[in-house]
């Protein structure tokens, strides 16, 4: 080989090793979640499986992340597109980019399924879309139950908790855990039940950055999951009334350009020094590359205490058409 062929060779295995810093977070029940994750959902009111069945948006977005090096899938029941999951997962592996066990794949158990023995069967309904044999993680989506109707149910989410730890005794996930759960509901959890919840999924972005729920689940070991990590920040996704920033923030591509980073970038960055793991969804291939490339650069003090600053706990999924649910869990 000559010197040409071997820089290459060089180059290829660490650029590849650059790709994968992703670092691991220890769960509370031994096993491990990979702390990046690639979020699925297509946003409100779209249900591309419903509405177009031909349509394969996500599953090019999942294979373009496992291509990228994303290792940690992020989906549910109510995204309509586990199928669409399932068939890019199932595609990776025949093509021998990876195997089953170097995915970590989280889906979410729907607030129409909250009685004890409806959750089984709703994960098998997952796990059949998905095509997988085990889920390596199942969350209660919301505390708040409905009826099939949509109308809200009065069951106790402490019910379908125990549904949950069937699924696990079953072997049909790995690990279980909560999701948009408040800190006196994750209390209750855990003072009336043998098993803990080891992840929690809720919004954390720079609108709303939860330091206080972030510090009891670091004290419950609990990991925290964090879910529209891009808040406001695009003016396409920003309620009118969404306090600042925005892309285009001077703050933001300050720190950016000093980093040779986009302000996305910095985002992300932001939010795993918060201890969070970020699951940034995108459908477009250059953006899902880009949101991976954040393992080789950090922010000083000072930039995270600006960072810090925009933190004005506006959440952007409220929900507030559940506010009347005895489960609710945001101040109304
Ligand atoms: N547990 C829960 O209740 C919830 C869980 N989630 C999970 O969290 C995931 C992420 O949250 P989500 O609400 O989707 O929002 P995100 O914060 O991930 O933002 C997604 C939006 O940002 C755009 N985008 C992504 N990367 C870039 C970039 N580098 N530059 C410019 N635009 C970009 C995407 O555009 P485009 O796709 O066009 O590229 C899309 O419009 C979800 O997909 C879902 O898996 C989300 C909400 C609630
Ligand atoms: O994950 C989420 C996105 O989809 C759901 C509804 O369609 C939301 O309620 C939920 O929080």
């Amino acid at each position: 080989m000559d010197n040409k062929a071997l820089y290459f060779v060089f180059f290829f295995v660490f650029s590849v090793r650059g790709d994968n810093k992703v670092p691991v977070v220890k769960l509370n029940d031994g096993k491990e979640i990979p702390g990046f994750g690639f979020g699925t959902w297509l946003g409100f009111g779209k249900r591309a499986w419903t509405d177009n069945p031909s349509d394969d948006a996500v599953q090019k977005s999942v294979e373009w992340a496992i291509d990228a090096g994303y290792r940690h899938i992020d989906t549910a029941y109510i995204y309509f597109i586990e199928d669409q999951v399932g068939r890019a997962i199932e595609n990776k592996i025949k093509q021998g980019v990876v195997k089953r066990e170097d995915l970590f794949v989280t889906s979410k158990l729907w607030n129409t399924f909250h009685a004890k023995e409806a959750v089984v069967p709703a994960i098998k309904d997952s796990l059949k879309k998905l095509k997988l044999d085990y889920l390596d993680l199942y969350l209660i989506h919301w505390p708040v139950a409905q009826h099939a109707n949509e109308s809200l149910a009065d069951i106790d989410y402490l019910e379908t908790w125990q549904g949950m730890i069937e699924a696990l005794n079953q072997g049909l996930t790995r690990s279980i855990g909560l999701s948009n759960f408040n800190e006196k509901q994750i209390e209750r959890v855990i003072s009336n039940s043998n098993v803990k919840p080891a992840a929690l999924q809720v919004e954390i972005n720079l609108n709303l950055q939860q330091p206080s729920l972030l510090s009891y689940c670091k004290n419950q070991q609990i990991a925290v999951v964090g879910y529209t990590p891009f808040g406001a920040l695009f003016p396409h996704r920003a309620p009118a009334d969404a306090p600042p920033p925005r892309v285009d923030d001077a703050a933001l591509v300050e720190i950016a350009h000093k980093h040779k980073k986009t302000v996305p970038q910095i985002v992300l960055r932001y939010i795993m020094d918060l201890g969070v793991i970020p699951i940034p969804k995108s459908l477009t291939k250059s953006r899902i590359e880009e949101n991976f490339q954040v393992f080789d650069f950090s922010l000083t003090d000072q930039e995270r205490a600006t960072l810090r600053t925009f933190d004005k706990s506006y959440r952007i999924i409220p929900v507030k058409n559940w506010i009347e649910s005895p489960y609710y869990p945001f101040e109304k």
